[in-house]
This record gives structure tokens, sequence and C-alpha cells, in this order.
């Protein structure tokens, strides 16, 4: 599956309106600690920008709303794996990334056969609390080495300058949030990122 190189993850359809016109391609709305109809409102807001420009909206943790909405993809992690129904979030026809930090979270994600696998916190991360140390680039390449040809994502404290690296070491697409959302010139930096995973 050829997927964008350069998936940003925002907090709000804001921030999505302002990643279209520059090109962004593939886009994460990660939505922590709203109400129903707050994140039913920022879905659809999101998902028709991501329309009307021709990218592709990826909606974090809320897979009831998502299959309600006909978002065609979704991010879960582990803990979201166990409450999520993965047969009818296959049966809505969504397309799935799974989060994963250790050998056994990668076999569990591997068994239901995702269509990218997220790897992290590659560096430290200011985002939010992890019990993961970074797993630094030499993870990415056994990441890579075991999951073959699905899309393997780089995230946490991800950079423009720290990007080659993780392609390099064998990420697929980069993943980044407080790189451009604390960037003094937030479009800037989205342009540096479309530059360097063009
Ligand atoms: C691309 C990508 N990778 C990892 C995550 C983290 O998902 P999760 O482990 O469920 O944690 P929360 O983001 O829900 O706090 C992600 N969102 N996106
Ligand atoms: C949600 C998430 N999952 C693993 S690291 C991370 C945070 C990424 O944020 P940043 O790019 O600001 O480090
Ligand atoms: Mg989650």
């Amino acid at each position: 599956m050829n997927l964008p190189h350069f998936y940003p993850v925002f907090d709000s359809a804001a921030w999505v309106a302002r990643a279209m016109p520059l090109g962004v391609k593939l886009v994460q709305l990660r939505i922590k600690d709203a109400p129903e109809d707050v994140l039913r409102d920022e879905i659809t807001i999101a998902l028709d920008l991501c329309r009307q420009h021709g990218a592709q909206l990826v909606v974090n943790d809320h897979w009831q709303l998502a299959i309600e909405l006909g978002v065609d993809w979704l991010h879960l992690g582990q803990e979201d794996l166990d409450t999520a129904d993965i047969p009818a979030i296959r049966r809505a026809g969504m397309k799935l990334g799974l989060s994963t930090h250790d050998h056994a979270e990668l076999e569990r994600a591997l068994a239901l056969a995702p269509d990218y696998i997220a790897l992290g916190p590659v560096y430290p991360t200011i985002l939010k609390k992890m019990k993961w140390t970074e797993q630094g680039l030499d993870r990415l390449t056994e990441w890579k080495a075991r999951i073959g040809d699905i899309p393997l994502c780089a995230i946490g404290g991800m950079s423009v300058a720290r990007a080659p690296g993780a392609f390099a070491a064998g990420a697929d697409m980069v993943a980044a949030v407080t790189d451009i959302t604390l960037n003094a010139d937030p479009e800037a930096r989205m342009r540096e990122w479309l530059e360097v995973t063009a």
C-alpha cells in the first residue's frame, strides 16, 4: 500500500484546515477527552476537509464514531484493542493502523493484519507520558525486518532533521505532533516536512 511519507497528527479540525492547502495527504485527528458531540463535529469537519483536498483522514481511538461517520482510516493503540470491535471495524471497510512498543505488542498487532504499524516513541516525546523510553533507530530496522511489506510508521520526538534517519532505518512514514504544533511557524514547518518526505 502506498501511503504518504509525512503523517502529521493534530488535535483539532482547525489544524487539519491549516494543513490541507499545503498539500498534506495523510493526517490523523487525535482528540482526547472531548464530549461526543464535539468529537462528532470535529471528525465531520476534518473528513470534509480531507475529501475536498484528496487527503486521507485517520481517526484516533474513536472507532464507533469513525464507523458512524464513514471514516476510511482508524488508529488504535493496544489499550484501545482491548475494547474495540475489530470485526465491526473491518466490516465497515475501515483500514487500521496499530501502535506497538514491544515484541509482544507487535505480535498481537500482526495477528490483526493491520494496514500500517506504528513504533514509538522513537525519540523522547513531550506530548504524553509513556512507560517506554526511546526505542531508537535500530528498533525501526528490526520492526521493518519483521513486518515486511506492511508500512512502518515512526512516531515520537520526530522532527524534520530526524526524518531522514528514520527512513534510512526502515520507516515508510513519519508521524509528528509537537515539531509542527509548537513551531513558531507551523505552515513553514509543514512545508519543510513535505520537502524532506517528498
Ligand atoms: C501514528 C500513531 N502512532 C501511535 C499512536 C499512539 O496511539 P495510542 O497508543 O493509542 O495512544 P493515543 O494516541 O491514543 O494516546 C498514534 N495515535 N498514532
Ligand atoms: C501519540 C504518541 N504515541 C507514541 S509517541 C506519541 C507522541 C508523538 O508526539 P511528538 O511528535 O510531539 O513527539
Ligand atoms: Mg489510542
